[in-house]
């Protein structure tokens, strides 16, 4: 039997229907509309595509984008100065600064200098820290997202063998937290790992966060499982393609999500969550 496919597409946009409602309600009640401020500094290709379509994704569920594009040669201390004005902006209830940032740039300095309320990116190590200890906290939109997907598929997660390929800050590490938060029995797998076939043959949820096209073949994957595909690989024809050959995972897995269509319209709507979660603590 084929795999049932997680439309993380489907799911994004229903996110984004409920939170248009509750923005609206804010606003009959007299409060101003969650505000998120994105932070584009020079001119990476894939970066513009894709802070295009967060300041897209704002405005639809009536959402005040606040756009910061900052040219190319800007400086570290600059850049921590708008960070501080809006650290201290009442309208500005999410900050996203756009990795990667300049060579120039200590992205790790940026990132520590966001107010960890305004964080929505969950990358603040205050932020991943209250992710370990399992207290409540904004929470890195891709792990996240993932989770909200995986709920769709209604199969509890308790107890089942979760398997992560890639140890990276902003996926692979909290996307294992989140999974031992659920209670799975967590693999975390990177390029010293031994025996990778082996390792994912035991996976009844795998998540591939490598960043390298069809990386992961068919016959590695587990009968009836599921199949979370992180990977955003484009080809030199322009396509794109995940970390999983699809083609193959599809035969075996239970369910599997698609590149694009799956993963990545969930990153962005968990990132509009994260916004109005922050700005309901915030004007509280
Ligand atoms: N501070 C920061 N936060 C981020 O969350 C962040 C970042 N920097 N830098 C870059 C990565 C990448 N990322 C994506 C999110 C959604 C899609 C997405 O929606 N993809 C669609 C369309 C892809 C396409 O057509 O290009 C899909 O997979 O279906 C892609 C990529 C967020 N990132």
């Amino acid at each position: 039997m084929p795999a049932r496919i997680l439309d993380g597409k489907a799911v994004a946009a229903r996110i984004r229907e409920q939170l248009r409602e509750r923005v609206e309600a804010r606003q009959a009640a007299g409060r101003r509309p969650p505000g998120l401020a994105v932070v584009l500094v020079g001119e990476h290709p894939a970066s513009s595509v894709y802070v295009r379509m967060k300041r897209r994704d704002c405005a639809q569920v009536g959402f005040d984008s606040q756009a910061h594009d900052l040219p190319e040669q800007t400086s570290q201390a600059e850049l921590l100065a708008l960070i501080d004005r809006l650290n201290a902006a009442p309208e500005t209830h999410g900050i996203l600064v756009q990795l990667p940032l300049p060579r120039h740039i200590d992205a790790q300095a940026v990132i520590e200098r966001i107010d960890p309320a305004k964080d929505v990116d969950g990358f603040h190590p205050a932020n991943v820290g209250r992710l370990t200890l399992r207290l409540p906290g904004l929470r890195s939109c891709t792990p996240h997202g993932v989770m909200t997907l995986l709920r769709e598929t209604g199969e509890p997660l308790e107890g089942r063998n979760a398997v992560v390929l890639g140890q990276s800050n902003i996926v692979g590490r909290p996307m294992a937290l989140e999974l031992l938060n659920a209670r799975c029995t967590v693999t975390i797998c990177h390029s010293r790992t031994r025996d990778l076939a082996a390792e994912v043959g035991r996976a009844d949820v795998l998540v591939a966060a490598v960043g390298r096209p069809e990386f992961v073949p068919g016959e590695w994957i587990r009968e009836g499982s599921t199949v979370i595909d992180v990977g955003i690989n484009r080809r030199d024809d322009g396509s794109l393609v995940g970390d999983v050959d699809y083609p193959t995972a599809a035969e075996r897995a239970a369910w599997i999500t698609p590149v694009p269509g799956g993963v990545g319209p969930m990153t962005r709507a968990t990132l509009l969550e994260n916004t109005l979660a922050a700005a309901e603590a915030l004007d509280a």
